[in-house]
């Protein structure tokens, strides 16, 4: 996804039916409201000329009660129409919004893996998808309602001029022709703009948040960032300001001159008008419909114009949503998928090879690993070895580029990766912290326990945090967030690192009858005691359950059935810790420099 999207061919079609799909009546009122809208100006314009006529002497007297009351209730609809259009129109608007942005979400979690998402190319994308998605298909929906309005109008007066004049209807025409063509590539390159503009635009709004999320706000208070992250940010605009600038300096010129030639058609027709009149050739009431119909026809035909454009850019920038809503799944099923079997006998990788990208270097150099069913796995390596890595790929989170994974002997391949998760309880080196009440942030471990207690707090009192929870100020129904919480509420509640950590912890404990469970660095921020705690909880739920644990406190590894170290993305020492100590090699090295550390000085 390098260029911007293309406006393909049908999509209006697509775009119509999401709108129909959205909302039926307002879709339905909002056409019947444009037909109306569209024919009561050219109404007016003829119950006037029927009126002049009739009044000049010209007409049937008799009628002119009926002729001004048609003209009174025409000019009522023209005051009073508008507004029930802007509702209606206001109404399709935000259904739209709710399917489209519901669509464009849905599209996004679709992707099983993380790749997308760390693709710059599909942010930028995402983010240009999520703003068109909330006004392309209105702007599309509503500007084909005022192009179909303004046909129906210009149709009114066009007849007109052919009755009086028929060659100014050609020089309205030919005149209006090149505007289309001008406003159609502006309409380009301004979604072209847009594209281009889109990585400052994202880094604005990441600027933004690093002065305003109460997690960034400590460094940049501290190290004075403020006034550099706001410096920054303001290049950011700059430049995207600067390419906007100059798309609408062209859009002045054209416009400019676009509006002179229409003065002078019309001021042409205008004299010729006077002139036919004055000789006897055009009434009083000809010439003011005339004057009406090269305006009206005018007005129109440039409405016409500048809503296709419009139309057609919104099309452009619809064409991110349909870029998001219709890419190929990042992790397509092959042939032949096969559901996951509950573990009996263990996890293989044979021979992984992986990187994030073709342009990054390789983390796993030919990793061979057995994880046998019920025994505890300890990873351990330096920072960088790929650890984490290697959790994710058991995950699914991405696939290996060369080698496989085997659950069971069935190639992770071959399974949904949902399916594969359900089986799998997990807590990442970099949790999560929702900003949500303690207990929500629990119960996303497992969503079945939603509304379940007792589940909840059980696997708080494991992660050793129910007592923490329970002393909140609304206990576990305590919003944890600093930003969220009802206004006039006071400051939100803030968990300490380890709490957080032991929230975390009780996510996966909701999982603990899954056949795989997965720990990376779970005890990295809790303090002595609550460590000693939580791996004496984890040693009883690991027991005879296959886990795999991530630790650079090696005393906590030490019980795992097998011990592995992985250095340069290659296991380069595998064994139990007594095995390690015997050979002596870089376990050894790491284990006894920490425990020198904790040894009483001579
Ligand atoms: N999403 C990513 N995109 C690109 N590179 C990444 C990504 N995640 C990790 N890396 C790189 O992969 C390498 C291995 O990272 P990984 O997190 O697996 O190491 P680790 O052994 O868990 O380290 P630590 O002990 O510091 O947690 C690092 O060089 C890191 O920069």
């Amino acid at each position: 996804m390098t260029e911007p999207p293309r406006a393909a061919g049908g999509r209006p079609l697509v775009v119509a039916a999401l709108a129909w799909r959205a909302h039926r009546g307002a879709t339905a009122a909002s056409m019947l409201l444009a037909v109306l809208t569209g024919l009561a100006p050219v109404a007016t314009a003829w119950l006037t000329k029927l009126v002049l006529d009739a009044l000049a002497g010209g007409g049937n007297r008799d009628v002119l009660p009926a002729i001004a009351t048609g003209l009174a209730a025409s000019g009522l609809c023209v005051i009073v129409l508008p507004h029930a259009a802007t509702y209606t129109q206001a109404q399709l608007r935000r259904a739209v919004r709710a399917l489209v942005v519901d669509r464009l979400f849905a599209a996004v979690d679709s992707h099983a893996g993380l790749r997308r998402l760390e693709d710059p190319a599909f942010q930028d994308t995402l983010r240009l998808a999520h703003e068109s998605s909330q006004q392309a298909p209105n702007r599309l929906i509503l500007g084909s309602l005022s192009i179909a309005q303004a046909i129906i109008t210009m149709s009114g007066f066009v007849g007109t001029l052919l009755v009086i004049n028929p060659a100014l209807v050609l020089v309205i025409f030919l005149a209006a022709l090149p505007a289309l063509w001008i406003q159609l590539g502006l309409s380009r390159e301004r979604a072209r703009t847009m594209w281009k503009v889109s990585p400052a635009m994202r880094r604005e709004i990441f600027y933004g948040e690093l002065l305003t999320r109460p997690e960034a706000a400590k460094e940049a208070r501290l190290f004075g960032l403020g006034g550099f992250f706001r410096s920054r940010m303001l290049d950011e605009i700059r430049s995207a300001n600067e390419a906007e600038r100059r798309v609408d300096l062209r859009t002045l010129r054209s416009q400019g001159l676009l509006a002179l030639v229409g003065s002078a058609v019309a001021g042409g027709g205008l004299v010729w008008a006077v002139l036919a009149a004055a000789s006897g050739d055009l009434t009083a009431g000809d010439v003011t419909v005339f004057i009406a119909a090269v305006a009206g026809v005018q007005a129109s035909l440039t409405s016409v114009i500048d809503r296709w454009a419009d139309a057609h850019n919104a099309l452009l920038l619809f064409g991110h949503f349909a870029a998001i809503v219709e890419a190929e799944p990042d992790m397509p099923p092959r042939p032949g998928r096969r559901p996951v079997p509950p573990l009996r006998r263990g996890i293989e990788l044979r021979d992984v090879w992986f990187r994030y990208s073709e342009k990054h270097p390789w983390i796993l150099r030919g990793v061979d690993l057995h994880i046998p069913h019920g025994q505890s796995v300890a990873l351990v390596g330096v920072n960088g070895a790929g650890k984490s890595t290697l959790v994710k790929l058991l995950c699914r989170l991405y696939d290996p580029d060369k080698g496989s994974i085997h659950w069971d002997g069935v190639d992770l391949r071959d399974m949904a990766p949902a399916e594969l998760r359900e089986h799998i309880g997990v807590v990442f080196q970099d949790f999560m912290e929702y900003d949500l009440t303690a207990s929500e942030n629990i119960m996303l471990g497992d969503l079945s326990s939603e509304g379940d207690t007792h589940r909840i707090r059980e696997a708080a009192r494991r992660a050793g945090v129910h007592e923490a929870v329970e002393a909140l100020p609304r206990g576990y129904d305590t919003m944890l967030s600093k930003i969220f919480g009802g206004h006039g509420e006071g400051a939100g509640v803030a968990l300490s690192g380890g709490q957080w950590q032991r929230l975390a912890l009780a996510r996966a404990f909701l999982r603990q009858s899954r056949d795989l469970l997965l720990l990376d660095e779970p005890s990295s921020g809790l303090d002595a005691d609550a460590e000693h705690a939580v791996h004496a909880s984890l040693r009883r739920h690991r027991q005879g359950r296959t886990s795999v644990l991530i630790s650079h406190r090696l005393g906590s590894v030490r019980d795992a059935d097998l011990i592995v170290v992985l250095a340069e993305g290659k296991i380069t020492e595998r064994g139990s810790h007594d095995a390690l100590m015997a050979l002596n090699g870089e376990y050894a090295r790491l284990f006894t420099l920490q425990a020198t550390r904790y040894a009483p000085r001579p």
